[in-house]
């Protein structure tokens, strides 16, 4: 399966609709791959929380059109990160989108670990309550969102449940770079899945963005990283390294669940 990151740069000074075609372009030009990842809130900018209001959009707008055009054209599944979801109810949410080769919306995630604390995402966005697996051929993907990575839980869950990739889209910021490359590995080695982490180039709204999307193998190897500006890693992955990996050394099997409070 060969897989490739587009690490976009996000710059305020290109519209967002220019973006999109900008991106939709991009992924056209990707017709040799079987998978393409785009980044989280790539339209917008994780960070530009003034104009996620300004900026949401239905479940089937804009980004969502644009996107299963150009997975269609380039015949390829598709990860399009994440869009600012206006849902029925008003509220939004970070939700990101993958498509069939057809164009078809295969699955949906709303992240559930909100960004910001007291600020940003986490007072201005609804949270997502369910985790999300998608068949890709010749691999099940559980998909993430940057400040997911942050909670192993989420990961061990998407695995327990089947997972052999790892999607994780972000806005990962430059400041805390270390810790966006050591969790993607570490999530890898938990599970003994790829992970695919894909981020953002560039700076908006002040925060310069970590880049150094990676792709890292279930032994932990880091097979692709990214620099800090706009580029695109391409990886053939070989999913049965996963069931080869957790067969060798079989950690997964001596979990201990439901240990009684300490
Ligand atoms: O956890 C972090 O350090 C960054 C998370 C983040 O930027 C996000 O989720 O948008």
């Amino acid at each position: 399966m060969r897989a490739s990151l587009l690490q976009i740069g996000v710059d305020p000074a290109e519209s967002v609709n220019s973006r999109r075609t900008r991106v939709a372009s991009l992924i056209r030009g990707q017709a040799d791959s079987d998978l393409v990842v785009l980044p989280e809130l790539w339209p917008v900018g994780a960070f530009a929380a003034d104009l996620f209001a300004a900026e949401a959009e239905p479940l089937a707008g804009p980004t969502h059109d644009a996107m299963a055009a150009a997975a269609r054209d380039a015949r390829v599944w598709l990860h399009a990160g994440s869009v600012i979801e206006r849902a029925d109810d008003g509220t939004l949410y970070n939700t990101s989108l993958v498509f069939s080769p057809d164009g078809r919306l295969a699955a949906t995630y709303r992240k559930i670990h909100r960004f910001g604390f007291d600020q940003g995402e986490a007072v201005l966005l609804g949270a997502g309550d369910r985790a999300v697996m998608v068949g890709l051929p010749g691999a099940t993907a559980g998909l993430a969102t940057c400040y997911d990575l942050r909670f192993p839980e989420l990961f061990r869950q998407l695995t327990a449940a089947g997972a052999e990739l790892l999607i994780v889209p972000a806005g990962w910021p430059a400041r805390r770079r270390a810790h966006w490359s050591l969790l993607a590995r570490a999530r890898a080695v938990e599970n003994q899945c790829y992970v695919l982490a894909c981020g953002t180039a560039g700076t908006h709204a002040g925060v310069e963005q970590a880049g150094h999307s990676a792709v890292v193998d279930p032994w932990g190897e880091v097979l692709a990283e990214a620099g800090p500006g706009e580029e695109t890693l391409t990886v053939d992955l070989d999913p049965a390294k996963v069931a080869k990996t957790r067969a060798d050394f079989p950690v997964l099997r001596d979990r201990v669940l439901g240990l009684d409070r300490p």
